[in-house]
């Protein structure tokens, strides 16, 4: 009876029909006395569960209800009538420019201008606003009216008349009639005199919307009326009328190009209402919580949204804009209530409710770390991630997080490094998102000023710096300058983890952060701002963004010589020539030994963080000397050779830049007569863990990571990804069995390498093949990082987390979908599979899934059923029926190959 009494409390509240909320009509309603009703409505109203409000008779509501369809937390539990609870109730209403996002960022400016122009004496400034369709014009016209009402500048009563003028594209005389008013008899149809909207609308405002569509005659009689305030009716010539009215017009066109110039000049105020990508990644996430909030209200439903989901919305592009995402967001609603993923009070977004279009051009990888894709994120949740803090701390904050789990053996030194591109990455994507428009003297300055010196470090190092990526440096720098002492602050507080920070950054890019450096002090010099060595890391970390892809690290060259500046001169002039990064240089006073040599050489290679081959170049000095005295790594190829040059150093970077090995290319050097030379083969492989799979390099690479998050921190080995079918196709002969030491192959399906250990990841899954793992790793690390491993591996690798991990599907779903359709092929077949074969086709068969959703790859589909054996026929029609409530779930078909394919494997295995 209580909870009938809740319930039929908490209807009626949000039916709004209040007032059937009393002791005497809930018990004629629950047939049960009144007295009962009461006392237990007292009940409700002393836990707080109802408010109470003390009319005649005494009403009582849901708390909860009212609060979320206010938002608003309710101050008191008692009051003494309905317009005291309202006011409580409309505390936190917001009023006209405060609805409108991007008010206070983006759009202050605009707003500010807007709220001049309406409330200009005496009937505000004629107005045209600009931009994009869906960008939100028609809504800051309207919200201009708001705005003039609530500061008492128009009339309560005065209208707002929005007249789409493209309506009337086929009728511009309909429109001027409609505009201007008409007598009765002035044109067939005109049975009764009209005032017009001009006339209608006197004292509020006017909103011609697509102007553009405006035929020039009625753009003539429109800048008559604007320049006196008078008109002339239709049919009737003898009479001039007034009419104080706000004109405020819109389009998509460029107005200058659309409207007759005598019209456009006497519009004193255009605006330009700028795209949803113009205003910034923030604005665009407080867009869509906005959206999302605005349908929870609708449905009276808590919305909740998964991480990726919710990365995929932020992500895509809105050409349509405001508008377009509103009904995007709509749509995806729509979908999660027909996909039935909600309780009573909750309604659940997943990726597969997000339309069609969105999915399939999403850049997911970027945004989500893996481990934090399926995350239910409520809109509070969302709310708190918009940025409120200046980007440049929030990104300080992130790096030494990254730092502090490093320490705390919580992600591996590959993660770390990952985790500081994505941040920074999210940084410039923010940064250049949210630049403002209108830069200011020194803004301008800085950025001329860094165009100097990145042409100049180009020039010096031979590198391409491409127009956006100067501009990114400027605008990492004018933000630099702009939040300094903010800077300094956090800089002093977690001065410790700033300072490991920047030593593994300098360690791991030692040539990166060189350049950094270089290019901090003509900052310094330039534009008296002295950068300290954390933003020296963030530049470098900039750097190697850009630069990723010339993998300078890993074949690099030393030019050593005597005299002033011999050795940089050359290193100078071969990177130029070759247009890279090449060469280092280190500059000898004449006289220098070779001990001193060697010291100035050993200390340069130390600071070096990663390489493979290191080819030193030197003008003089006994190379067998200087090749015992360095303390070189066994792990990389080292060659030394004599009697540098310029020409010698081009052709010899030139053959490290083009992948040609150290001893091919010494031969030919010889042969050229350039020099002597010395090569010393490294001794000791880098030992690595493959990860190859069938499914496809993407689904290596995710392998990759996560066994990467399960690696101890300490491990000297590294995860390589590498393509299935070439590994299968050249099998010991592919190259990296010489240059590194395979540990094991991880995958999905084994490519039978001789000698080396395949582990399937259902294996890993199974949790069967970690001591083949710990057998190579029990030299290398203690008890307690082997005991960390072994957690890792049953966390990262359970079935359900390798599936989410996997895909962006909802992996709980898509492993249920996936093992009916295993089931039914089993009985189909009349067979079973073994338990690994199972688990191997449920990680194969949901990426398979997720490959079809996402359109990757399908363009290599195109065999027919026809086409194949009559076994494979046979087969084909088991897959048919087995997946067939897969295919219509996810609207895939699984192709022919495909098939093929898991054919094979489940004989393979079987
Ligand atoms: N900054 C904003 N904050 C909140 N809602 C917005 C914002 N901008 C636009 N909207 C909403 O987006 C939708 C589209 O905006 P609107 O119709 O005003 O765009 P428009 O520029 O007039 O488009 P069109 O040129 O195609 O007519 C509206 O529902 C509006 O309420």
């Amino acid at each position: 009876m209580e909870d009938k009494l809740l319930a039929l409390v908490k209807e009626n509240t949000i039916n709004k029909t209040y007032t059937k909320n009393n002791a005497t009509e809930l018990g004629h309603h629950l047939n049960l006395s009144r007295n009962w009703i009461s006392q237990h409505l007292n009940e409700f109203y002393s836990n707080e569960t109802f408010i109470k409000i003390n009319t005649r008779p005494v009403i009582f509501l849901d708390r909860k209800t009212l609060e979320q369809e206010y938002r608003i937390q309710l101050s008191a539990n008692l009051f003494s009538s309905y317009q005291d609870l309202m006011l409580e109730l409309k505390r936190n209403e917001k009023k006209d420019f405060q609805k409108l996002i991007g008010h206070c960022e983006s759009l202050q400016d605009l707003v500010d201008k807007c709220k001049a122009s309406i409330s200009y004496p005496p009937i505000g400034l004629p107005t045209l606003l600009h931009g994009p369709t869906g960008s939100g014009k028609s809504f800051i016209v309207y919200l201009m009216y708001e705005y003039g009402v609530n500061n008492h500048h128009i009339e309560k009563d005065a209208k707002f008349i929005h007249v789409n003028c493209s309506e009337y594209a086929n009728n511009p005389e309909l429109l001027s009639a409609n505009l201007f008013g008409y007598k009765k008899g002035a044109f067939t149809g005109a049975e009764s005199d009209n005032i017009g909207l001009i006339k209608a609308a006197e004292g509020g405002v006017l909103f011609l919307d697509e102007v553009h569509c405006l035929k020039p005659e009625c753009q003539e009689k429109l800048f008559l009326f604007m320049d006196n305030g008078y008109y002339r009716m239709l049919g009737d010539n003898e009479n001039l009328y007034h009419s104080d009215v706000r004109l405020i017009f819109a389009t998509t066109e460029d107005p200058q190009k659309v409207l007759l110039k005598t019209l456009y000049r006497r519009i004193p105020i255009r605006l330009l209402v700028p795209s949803i990508a113009e205003r910034g990644i923030n604005e665009k996430a407080q867009l869509i919580i906005h959206c999302l909030d605005s349908e929870a209200h609708k449905m009276k439903r808590e919305i909740k949204i998964t991480n990726i989901a919710y990365s995929i919305l932020l992500n895509a592009t809105y050409n349509g804009n405001v508008g377009e995402l509103k009904n995007t967001i709509q749509a995806t609603c729509m979908n999660a209530l027909y996909h039935h993923r909600h309780e009573d009070n909750e309604l659940q977004i997943h990726t597969l409710d997000l339309p069609e279009t969105i999915i399939s051009n999403s850049k997911i990888e970027q945004s989500v770390s893996l481990i934090d894709r399926q995350q239910i994120l409520s809109i509070q949740d969302l709310e708190e991630r918009v940025l409120s803090k200046t980007l440049q701390n929030s990104l300080i904050d992130d790096l030494l997080q990254n730092m502090m789990k490093l320490q705390n053996n919580q992600i591996s030194m590959n993660v770390f490094l990952q985790n500081n591109i994505t941040d920074i990455e999210n940084y410039y994507n923010h940064l250049l998102f949210n630049q403002n428009a209108n830069d200011n003297m020194r803004d301008g300055l800085i950025l001329n000023m860094m165009k100097k010196i990145i042409e100049m470090i180009g020039i010096k190092y031979g590198l391409d710096f491409k127009s956006n990526e100067i501009l990114a440096l400027s605008m990492l720098v004018k933000d630099f300058s702009k939040h300094s002492l903010a800077i300094i602050d956090s800089f002093e507080t977690h001065r410790q983890e700033s300072i490991d920070f920047s030593k593994i950054i300098e360690k791991k890019y030692m040539r990166e952060y060189s350049i950094a450096s270089e290019m901090a002090q003509n900052i310094h010099v330039s534009l008296d701002l002295e950068l300290n060595i954390f933003q020296i890391a963030i530049l470098t970390l900039s750097m190697v963004i850009y630069h990723s892809e010339r993998e300078i690290n890993k074949r690099i060259g030393v030019i050593l010589a005597h005299g002033y500046a011999t050795a940089s001169s050359i290193a100078n002039a071969a990177n130029q020539l070759l247009d890279a990064y090449i060469f280092d240089a280190i500059d000898m006073p004449i006289d220098t030994s070779t001990e001193v040599i060697i010291e100035k050489l050993n200390e340069y290679l130390n600071k070096h963080g990663d390489y493979q081959d290191l080819v030193l170049l030197v003008d003089m000095g006994s190379l067998e000397e200087i090749h015992q005295g360095i303390a070189h790594k066994t792990s990389a190829n080292i060659a030394i050779a004599n009697n540098v040059s310029t020409k010698q150093a081009v052709y010899i970077g030139d053959g490290l830049r083009n992948d040609i090995p150290l001893s091919k290319l010494f031969d030919e050097c010889m042969k050229e007569n350039i020099n002597h030379y010395k090569i010393i083969e490294k001794t000791e492989k880098e030992k690595i863990i493959l990860c190859s799979c069938a499914t496809g390099i993407g689904t290596a690479e995710k392998l990759k990571s996560i066994l990467e998050d399960s690696l101890p921190k300490a491990l000297p080995v590294k995860v390589v990804t590498y393509d299935y079918s070439t590994l299968l196709e050249y099998k010991l002969e592919n190259d990296f069995f010489n240059n590194y030491e395979v540990i094991c192959i991880v995958g999905t399906l084994n490519p039978k390498i001789e000698n080396i250990k395949f582990i399937p990841v259902e294996e890993l899954i199974m949790n069967n093949s970690f001591e083949i793992l710990t057998v190579y790793f029990k030299d290398m690390i203690n008890e307690n990082d082997m005991e960390l491993f072994r957690r890792n591996i049953l966390k990262n690798f359970s079935l359900s987390n390798i599936i989410g991990n996997l895909t962006i599907l909802n992996p709980d779903k898509l492993l249920e979908h996936v093992a009916d359709a295993i089931d039914k092929l089993q009985s189909e077949m009349n067979t079973i599979f073994s338990y690994n074969a199972c688990f191997g086709l449920y990680v194969h068969i949901c990426c398979l899934i997720e490959r079809l959703v996402t359109h990757e790859g399908e363009e290599e589909y195109q065999k027919t059923a026809d086409e194949c054996t009559d076994d494979m026929q046979e087969f084909i029609k088991h897959i048919k029926t087995s997946f067939s409530k897969v295919e219509k779930y996810y609207s895939v078909n699984i192709p022919i190959e495909e098939m093929e394919y898991i054919n094979i494997y489940i004989k393979n295995i079987q």
